[in-house]
């Protein structure tokens, strides 16, 4: 089977430069573009070097440009309208998508679901194998358990993030909210402040902590009477993140037009 050439968006990010290094790690992928914001300093600078690994030779460009015509797809971990505009980019171009920034609006999610009848794009706010089996187990549990159990879901991210609640915490909100049959828009709790009054049962509740260099921890409460089942992910290394957005990528290619998710590439779907 041919390699699965990959343009990297976002490259200077710390999602960016950690890809840049999963993707020369990983067997039959190969690096073929860095791109950043147009505005970056980093634009020009080798991508290999920025991400510790050594010189390779890529680039970092400012668009996607010619890139498209050497490459099967995009990683993109960067900022909501860059992932907009780049899902339309690689519609046109007949490029697969991984999309793993977070914080996209509903308009936004749209934009990307009206891209997806034209290639494969897989979106996800959690790339690794734990994350996902953490989501499935919390749609489980959500199943099992009646309104008697408030259903609390609570983050901890570094203090440079800039979307809350975290990508992560909103997946898990859904798994569980798929759980109980219930719309997660419809019943969510985000963020308490001040004569709250008490809580809304059957809601699901979000909470947010920012601080430090937390890679990423997630915590799905189930608090009952007299009991509490808390399942719980801790990311240590970004590196979880980049190596299933490889896989994903590897997935990807070849696969029809559609909106995908983790869950599709790592079997979980029916969990
Ligand atoms: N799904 C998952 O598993 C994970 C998702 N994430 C998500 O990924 C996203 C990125 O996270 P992180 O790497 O920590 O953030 P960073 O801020 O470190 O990286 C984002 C990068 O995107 C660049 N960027 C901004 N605009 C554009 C553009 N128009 N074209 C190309 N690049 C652009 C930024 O450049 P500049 O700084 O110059 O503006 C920056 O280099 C976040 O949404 C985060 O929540 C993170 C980890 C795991
Ligand atoms: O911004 C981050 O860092 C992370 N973002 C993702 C999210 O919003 O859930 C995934 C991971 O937790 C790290």
């Amino acid at each position: 089977m041919s390699e699965v050439r990959v343009i990297v968006a976002g490259a200077g990010g710390r999602m960016g430069k950690t890809l840049v290094k999963a993707i020369a790690e990983a067997k039959g992928v190969v690096l073929a573009g860095a791109i950043d914001a147009p505005s970056s300093p980093l634009i020009g600078r080798d991508s290999g070097e920025m991400s510790g690994i050594g010189p390779n030779g890529i680039p970092v460009t400012a668009d996607l440009g010619s890139l498209a015509e050497q490459a099967d797809g995009v990683i993109d971990f960067t900022i909501p309208a860059a992932s907009v505009a780049l899902a339309e980019r690689t519609a046109a171009a007949g490029l697969f998508h991984v999309i793993g920034t977070t914080g996209f609006s509903v308009a936004d999610e749209q934009a990307i679901a009206a891209a997806a009848q034209t290639v494969a794009i897989v979106k996800s706010g959690n790339m690794c194998l734990g994350v996902n089996l953490l989501a499935a187990l919390a749609k489980r549990v959500a199943a099992t358990l009646d309104e008697e159990f408030d259903i609390e879901i609570l983050e901890m991210h570094h203090n440079k993030k800039i979307d809350a609640p975290s990508g992560t915490a909103l997946l898990l909100g859904e798994a569980a909210a798929r759980g109980r049959g219930i719309d997660l828009a419809a019943r969510s709790e985000r963020g308490r402040d001040g004569h709250t009054g008490a809580r809304k049962p059957g809601d699901i509740g979000f909470a947010s902590l920012r601080g430090g260099t937390v890679v990423g921890e997630h915590w799905a409460i189930f608090a009952g009477p007299a009991e509490r089942i808390e399942l719980v992910h801790k990311a240590e290394d970004r590196m979880i993140f980049a190596r299933g957005a490889v896989k994903a990528a590897v997935w990807a290619k070849g696969r029809p037009a559609g909106l995908y998710s983790m869950m599709d590439v790592l079997g979980l779907k029916d969990f």
